[in-house]
């Protein structure tokens, strides 16, 4: 036989047996997808703005759609009615997390991890309750609230002393979020306004991990924690302790709380004050808000829920700027069918909310900022509208949800009443970059600097 003809035959029988066993297997296909090559699937079709590119595939393929990589198959759900299926009618097959074996999230010696855990576990349980009740719970909170109260006090303090002076915004707020966590856990700042502190090394070990997927040498970290003797509040770590987890484990544990907890709610923050400084008539409207409430008096928790029009911005800004786009990967633990498709056993399962929250057959007009759409609308973070849920939903939706939803608001409504702000270098509000960039979380790609003035 011509070698020609020889080796285009061999070429095609990966292409036949996918045909005959599509045929011939008892199972409903795979989700649709787009063509998948021969080892490298869909590879090439991909990029760093993988959100933007799904929801791209998703318009042509389908609201349930599947991606190959090698052997490993990726599902994308786009619409509400696929996050439904996968957030809550199968949430329990497919509430696995999918952990890229790069990314060391969990530790090998320890093989215990929250966030990252694999799955469903005990260990995993155990967290999630002692979490629930310990830190997140609604009486916990409110017993915290002068914490967070002194923490955005110090904030305005230090923003005060920058007057006239260009603030990395993101990375400021990033130090009071930081800080509240650590005060709610150990009584104690991890770091100050300058980067210095018992915790300084902790930015660059996140970044190493969340932005370049590198792998950190955590043993640097845990004498951090395990060296502050865990002073001061005490509820949280008794209760960890006499649940019988370790010292090592419970540093596992504040890391993973750490890096799911601080890096986005500053990134809410950032993207909200961006979009304030681009609409000066929403935050025009949220000041006067927050004068006719508060007068000339600091932001207090208990004003927030006077503060409709606040609450609308923070939604307004999740749903245009999710800092999880694709929410966690999930990973399905059993085979199992979706909307007449088959998911194999051990798919990664990503939702598209980002694609969800900009699509204009959900949200009017749905790039533009317009706070009001939330004013009269029974959307919340509950997770159980799958139009809209930036904290996930189901099993392994996002526990700090309640903290979340007081600290982000309190920050945000302080920056705006205490404060006038100007961008950097005479730049126009719409001149402001507003592009982001992909790397588990939704960053902004130029971080906003801004120049802020006290206002009397
Ligand atoms: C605006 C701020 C935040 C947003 C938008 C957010 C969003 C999310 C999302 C989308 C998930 C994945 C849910 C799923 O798989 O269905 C998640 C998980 C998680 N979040 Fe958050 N989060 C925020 C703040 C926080 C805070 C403040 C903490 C704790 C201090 C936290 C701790 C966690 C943890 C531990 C998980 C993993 C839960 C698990 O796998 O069981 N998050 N978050």
């Amino acid at each position: 036989m011509d070698p020609k003809v020889f080796f285009s035959l061999l070429l095609l029988i990966p292409f036949f047996c996918l045909y005959f066993k599509r045929i011939f297997s008892k199972n409903p296909p795979l989700p649709p997808g787009p063509f998948a090559w021969p080892i490298v699937g869909n590879f090439f079709q991909m990029g760093r703005q993988l959100h933007y590119i799904l929801a791209n595939l998703a318009r042509i393929h389908g609201p349930l759609m599947s991606l190959r990589f090698g052997k490993q198959i990726t599902i994308i759900a786009s619409s509400p009615d696929a996050a439904r299926e996968v957030l809550k009618t199968h949430d329990r097959d497919l509430s696995g997390r999918y952990i890229a074996n790069a990314v060391p999230l969990i530790n090998p010696k320890l093989n215990f991890a929250f966030g990252a855990s694999p799955e469903c576990n005990d260990y995993w349980r155990g967290l999630r309750v002692i979490c629930k009740s310990d830190l997140f719970s609604a009486k916990v909170l409110e017993s915290q609230n002068h914490i967070r109260e002194n923490k955005v006090s110090e904030l305005v303090g230090f923003l005060g002393s920058k007057e006239g002076e260009v603030v990395n915004l993101g990375e400021t707020v990033y130090v009071t979020f930081t800080n509240i966590l650590s005060n709610a856990i150990f009584s104690v700042d991890f770091f100050d306004f300058l980067g210095k502190g018992i915790g300084k090394d902790l930015r660059k070990l996140i970044v190493e991990i969340v932005e370049l997927g590198m792998i950190p040498d955590l043993s640097d970290f845990y004498p951090i924690l395990t060296g502050l003797d865990f002073q001061g509040q005490r509820d949280f770590l008794d209760a960890l302790i006499k649940e019988g987890f370790t010292n090592d484990q419970i540093s596992q544990l504040i890391l993973d709380l750490l890096i799911a907890g601080t890096d986005s709610s500053s990134m809410v923050t950032e993207w909200a004050m961006a979009e304030l400084m681009r609409n000066q008539d929403v935050l025009h409207k949220l000041r006067d808000e927050l004068k006719r409430e508060i007068g000339k008096e600091m932001v207090k928790e208990s004003h927030l829920a006077h503060l409709p029009y606040l609450e609308a911005c923070v939604k307004e800004t999740l749903r245009l700027y999710p800092p999880g786009p694709l929410l966690l990967p999930r990973r399905a633990l059993q085979t199992c069918q979706v909307m007449g498709y088959t998911i194999p056993k051990d798919s990664k399962i990503l939702v598209n909310m980002w694609a969800i929250g900009r699509d204009p057959s959900i949200f009017n007009d749905p790039l533009r900022f317009k706070p009001e759409r939330f004013l009269d609308s029974s959307l919340d973070f509950k997770g159980t509208n799958f139009a809209y849920t930036p904290f996930g939903a189901g099993r392994r939706v996002c526990p700090g949800q309640p903290l979340a939803t007081k600290q982000v608001p309190l920050i945000l409504a302080s920056l705006v009443h205490s404060f006038d702000w100007f961008l950097s270098g005479g730049m126009k509000s719409t001149e402001l970059d507003m592009n982001d960039h992909f790397a588990i979380t939704l960053k902004k790609k130029q971080p906003l600097q801004l120049i802020p003035k006290g206002r009397k």
